[in-house]
């Protein structure tokens, strides 16, 4: 999962997946630029384990998180490399609840669902799962729509091992952490986390009394 090597990044126009932009704009009689981005929404769904009292987290390299932990080399091409030798793959892990581009033609809680099958190895029913709310992330890039969901699930419901669609690439681990350790473990910021797994956390400490 950690060993990355060969690393080199360069500019990037359009993908499927995200697509930069330049807005120019007149506001109040003033022309302004923005760069932004093009991004498809997510769903995100805290899961939390009813039967041994714990949140199940996914664990995952991620590229981004990685390249802003580290310092780049200008190469003469014009591309940056970096030293994975001095800058281990650990430092691009990042933990996250379960979650899934909106890229598909069905409910948001129907790929939350299908979200929660491939990566974590539950299959939660529908009626399970619950709104915790919609927000606008990176709004000062992306702005898209993030759905929070919460889904109480039982050993019984595991009926697969997760992990994420292998013919995707995706190498996912899954994480355990007891509800009775959560609350250090959510402000220990030397683990990488993002926001909407910290949010969704003090949504079930606040909904349940916790
Ligand atoms: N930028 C990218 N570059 C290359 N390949 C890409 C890509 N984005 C997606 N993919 C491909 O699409 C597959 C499926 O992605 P997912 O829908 O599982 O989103 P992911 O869980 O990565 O991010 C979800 O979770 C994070 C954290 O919550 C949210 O920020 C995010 O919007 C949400 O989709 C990935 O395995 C990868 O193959």
């Amino acid at each position: 999962m950690e060993k990355i090597s060969d690393v080199t990044i360069q500019p990037c126009s359009s993908t499927p997946y995200i697509k930069p932009l330049r807005i120019t704009y007149t506001q109040d009689g003033v022309k302004k630029i923005w760069d932004a981005m093009k991004v498809h929404d997510s769903v995100c769904v805290l899961l939390y384990n009813k039967s041994r009292d714990c949140f199940v987290f996914v664990r995952q390299f991620r590229p981004a998180v990685y390249i802003n932990s580290v310092v780049t080399e200008k190469q003469a091409d014009g591309t940056e490399t970096v030293d994975s030798a001095k800058y281990p793959g650990t430092l691009g892990l990042s933990y996250e609840c379960c979650a899934g581009i909106v890229d598909k033609d069905c409910s948001l809680v129907e790929i939350a669902k299908m979200e929660v099958l491939e990566e974590c190895g539950y299959d939660v029913p529908l009626e399970n799962i619950q709104k915790i709310t919609s927000y606008k992330s990176g709004t000062g890039v992306s702005g898209a729509m993030d759905h929070l969901f919460c889904a109480e699930v039982t050993d019984v419901m595991k009926t697969g091992p997760g992990g994420g669609l292998k013919e995707e690439g995706e190498l996912i681990d899954l994480i355990e952490i007891p509800l009775r350790e959560s609350r250090k473990w959510l402000f220990d910021e030397a683990i990488n986390k993002d926001g909407e797994l910290i949010l969704s956390v003090l949504w079930f400490y606040d909904h349940y009394g916790k």
